[in-house]
């Protein structure tokens, strides 16, 4: 197993815990929210974590959701996943949205909100040509490889079709 890397945190509330792995394995890191909220459906929030950090040269946090929140109650990032900079310095914050069309949901301070997952991160240079060199997929995207016939619009009965995606069509 590989040695973890060392990242700087500060606790800009005293009552936060140090983010923390789950199980061994686990990818992402637990974020929780200082402040209690409660979105109505469709509603969002920016929810403050009560922590700041200070990641090496080389390295990007990324705020990920998670599944269990998404499944239960609908809730989702609005800008999954978020991007901490490696110089960023301020508090880490959490773009929620209720997408459940019904329910209200509601966090108390303390409530785990988000996961950290922290990765390297190349910068590239980009060096401008007249022709890219060639490849299979070429130019074909936004499923090309078949299906989604429907995506434009409504198959007759009013819903979105995926058929012609499933497998062997
Ligand atoms: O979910 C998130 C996403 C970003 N950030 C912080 C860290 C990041 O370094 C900074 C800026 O984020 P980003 O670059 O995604 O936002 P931008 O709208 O492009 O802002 P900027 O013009 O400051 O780069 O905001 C968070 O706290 N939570």
């Amino acid at each position: 197993m590989r040695n973890p890397v060392d990242v700087l945190i500060r606790r800009l509330d005293d009552e936060v815990p140090v983010p923390s792995y789950g199980h061994p394995g686990d990818a992402g890191a637990d974020l929780v929210t200082t402040e209690a909220a409660v979105l109505a459906p469709g509603e969002r929030a920016v929810l403050p974590t009560g922590v700041s950090i200070a990641l090496p040269e080389g390295y990007a946090a990324f705020v990920h959701p998670r599944s269990g929140l998404a499944a239960r109650c609908g809730v989702a990032l609005v800008n999954a996943p978020g991007t901490v900079d490696a110089g960023y310095r301020g508090e880490i914050k959490v773009i929620l949205v209720n997408l459940d069309p019904r329910e209200s949901v509601r966090f108390a301070r303390g409530d785990r909100i988000a996961q950290l997952v922290v990765q390297q991160v190349e910068r590239v240079r980009f060096h401008e040509v007249a022709e890219l060199p060639g490849s299979a997929r070429a130019a074909g995207g936004f499923g090309s490889t078949g299906g989604h016939a429907a995506a434009g619009g409504t198959a007759t009965n009013g819903y979105a079709s995926v058929i012609a995606d499933r497998e062997g069509q």
